[in-house]
């Protein structure tokens, strides 16, 4: 069965949202040719439709010929009217994660769920900074807030959250999901520079333009802070964060546990011990923990689930691949489900 006609805004056009418009021609390029598509639902992903791009100050409406190059770009206009103009069912948030830019997302998601779209992001500054009224306006608009990106790129982290561990009694949750910190210690440890491996994982586009909060560590804690806000309902935005940085002094560490068949980890942890708190630290972790497993820029999270024990999702790396392909799943599901299922957290 094929999806109707969709059409999709998309807000950003860096890495992500490059890579979200490839994955949705692709998709629906290879349902006109009936081949397989590859979609959670078993339907087909035909009906969706890149209808505009918006960038920092520019738009480009969509036509046949797909987006233009910048140059013949037109000058930004408010996002209701151009969710009226091309009357998108879902918006697609891929901008930078700042904390700067939070107030402006933040417009731009109640602005979408006002017109009856679904919200689908990567962006996380919005999404930690105005948590509970973001969850109220799309819970009462009944539309879908899909944040499966926003936790780990390709990771289904909040996906197990916020649906598969329905019901289990999770008590603590211990992962890695910042690629940029994962990659740049594995790489310090075999002798690469704080600045070398920065630069690669730049590169690589999984850092952030500004990457001081994948070093920091409040990036992973801000993951962890919206898997505990779907898990317990913690508010988001008002919780205590304790950070520890990777810097040139990570190093030494790095190499050393490296040498003794370890692996150093910035690990985000929260518990129901310890409510309304999310630490980062980092942590020598052991071989045949999930954590060790792991080669940086991939991802792993374990939840603790009590008496029926330890469920860990893990892989998926952070790419701008893996973040598009986490805003696709979000959007197939909710142009093609029902979206009171698995829509607002
Ligand atoms: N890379 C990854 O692996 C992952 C990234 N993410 C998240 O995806 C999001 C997008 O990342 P990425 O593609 O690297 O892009 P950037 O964060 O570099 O954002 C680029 C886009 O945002 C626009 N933009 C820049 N500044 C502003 C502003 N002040 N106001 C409005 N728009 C602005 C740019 O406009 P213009 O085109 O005009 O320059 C461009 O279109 C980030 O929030 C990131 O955290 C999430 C998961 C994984
Ligand atoms: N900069 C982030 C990108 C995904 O959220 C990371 O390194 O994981």
């Amino acid at each position: 069965m094929m999806v109707p006609d969709v059409p999709v805004l998309l807000l950003g056009y860096g890495p992500v949202g490059m890579a979200y418009a490839e994955l949705l021609a692709r998709v629906s390029k290879a349902a006109v040719s009936k081949a397989a598509v590859p979609d959670v639902t078993g339907q087909r992903g035909g009906g969706l439709r890149l209808a505009a791009v918006v960038g920092r100050s520019a738009q480009c409406v969509v036509g046949e010929d797909g987006v233009r190059p910048r140059a013949e770009w037109e000058p930004r206009t408010p996002l209701a009217d151009l969710l009226d103009q091309t009357g998108a069912r879902v918006v697609v948030q891929a901008t930078p994660s700042h904390p700067d830019l939070a107030a402006p997302a933040v417009e731009d998601a109640l602005t979408a769920w006002r017109h009856g779209a679904h919200l689908v992001t990567a962006t996380k500054c919005h999404v930690l900074a105005d948590w509970r009224r973001l969850r109220q306006v799309s819970t009462q608009a009944r539309l879908g807030f899909g944040l499966s990106a926003t936790t780990g790129a390709a990771l289904p982290a909040a996906d197990v959250a916020r649906s598969a561990l329905l019901g289990y009694d999770v008590q603590a949750v211990r992962a890695c999901l910042n690629g940029t910190s994962t990659y740049v210690v594995d790489r310090m440890s075999e002798g690469m520079t704080l600045a070398e491996a920065v630069g690669e994982a730049r590169r690589r586009g999984i850092a952030e333009a500004d990457p001081s909060a994948d070093l920091s560590g409040a990036d992973a804690a801000g993951k962890v802070r919206i898997l505990a806000g779907l898990l317990w309902d913690w508010d988001v935005s008002t919780l205590d964060v304790d950070l520890a940085p990777v810097d040139e002094g990570t190093a030494a560490e790095a190499v050393a546990a490296r040498r003794s068949g370890a692996r150093l980890r910035p690990v985000a942890t929260a518990s129901l011990d310890q409510p309304g708190t999310v630490r980062v630290r980092l942590a020598r972790v052991e071989q045949g923990d999930p954590l060790h497993a792991i080669n940086g820029p991939e991802k792993a999270v374990s939840y603790d689930c009590g008496e029926v024990g330890v469920v860990t999702v893990s892989g998926g790396a952070s790419s701008p691949l893996g973040a598009a392909t986490a805003m696709l799943k979000d959007t197939l599901r909710y142009v093609t489900a029902d979206p009171l299922r698995l829509g607002a957290p």
